[in-house]
């Protein structure tokens, strides 16, 4: 089948309303600094109403990546759920609006439109609480088998398992993938959903997983182990790609007996860490797809990443494309 996009990516379709907050204002709310919470409706309202001004801008990490792949010229379906309502509206405005391929019917009478609460601290540190609302709702039979089999790279959101309909939905994908000799991604999205999930996450990785995204803390979870070498060598064993990120350490990406240490680009001031995993890995598989060595990838995905956190909001700003073209990638 022809190849019609560069990646596909399952993931939970969000808004999000960022503002800035103080390291106190996390404490008095409850919040595990730099986590992602899942809350209920009305717990995310009562944060909102104690939020400090801020952004409101689509989010949901998988459809992130897919913003930051159009950025860079790349192209992108994203497949997931929103509501019949404003927010929903905004969120396929959005996806389409790069040039991203965006059809996944929205629920009707059900619930609304996810929503993530981010506060930001003034080190640029984002803690989300997340009602997943609609985004729930996406099941086996919103896998479109004919992207699917069109992309080179179907990447799927870690944050998917929790929920047992879209568990099954990947599994769907996967299958529909490796039968049409696709690569499969999957980022591990957060220490914590690797906690909850941590059986059926090493299962899903060893028997379908081609390319795994995870950051220091999503890794040393995984293996349960406080060694990250340790952690990288143990999911190189596992996959053909592991793309590690360590933050301001840069990345480091291991293959097929081959590891490649590759550095954070510079940034003036940290303003807000939401999407820099996301970017990073719109990055990394940018590259791939267009056949760039691996330390390559991994450069893209650094200067991906340095963008998104250079502002608020969890997509870039400007042109991926121009700006790896000015730093010669
Ligand atoms: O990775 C960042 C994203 O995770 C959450 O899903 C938020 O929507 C945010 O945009």
């Amino acid at each position: 089948m022809t190849e019609l996009y560069d990646v596909a990516a399952i993931g939970n379709a969000i808004v999000d309303v960022i503002a800035p907050a103080t390291d106190e204002f996390l404490v008095q709310q409850g919040m595990d600094k730099g986590a992602m919470m899942l809350v209920d409706e009305v717990r995310s309202a009562a944060i909102y109403k104690a939020m400090a001004p801020g952004i409101e801008a689509s989010g949901g990490s998988a459809a992130n990546t897919v913003g930051g792949l159009a950025s860079f010229g790349g192209r992108g379906a994203f497949l997931g759920k929103v509501a019949d309502d404003q927010l929903g509206k905004v969120f396929a405005h959005d996806m389409r609006a790069i040039g991203a391929h965006f059809d996944t019917p929205p629920l009707l009478n059900g619930k609304a439109t996810a929503v993530s609460m981010i506060n930001v601290t003034p080190d640029g540190e984002r803690t989300m609480s997340t009602f997943l609302g609609a985004s729930t709702e996406f099941t086996s039979d919103d896998i479109d088998a004919a992207i699917i089999e069109a992309a080179k790279i179907v990447y799927l959101e870690g944050y998917l398992f929790d929920a047992e309909a879209a568990r099954r939905a990947f599994a769907k994908a996967a299958g529909l993938a490796h039968g049409a000799g696709r690569m499969i991604a999957i980022t591990l999205s957060d220490s914590f959903v690797v906690d909850r999930h941590r059986e059926a996450l090493l299962g899903f990785i060893e028997n379908q997983v081609d390319l795994v995204f995870a950051n220091a803390s999503e890794i040393t979870s995984l293996f349960q182990t406080d060694d990250f070498d340790a952690a990288v060598d143990a999911l190189r064993t596992k996959v053909k790609i592991a793309a590690v990120t360590r933050s301001e350490k840069g990345s480091v990406i291991a293959a097929a007996g081959q590891t490649f240490e590759v550095s954070a680009f510079p940034v003036d001031k940290v303003m807000d860490t939401t999407g820099a995993g996301d970017q990073y890995a719109a990055g990394f598989m940018y590259g791939l797809a267009t056949g760039r060595p691996l330390n390559v990838c991994g450069q893209l995905g650094s200067l991906a990443a340095a963008e998104v956190i250079s502002h608020y909001g969890p997509r870039p700003l400007v042109s991926l494309k121009d700006l790896a073209a000015s730093k010669g990638l």
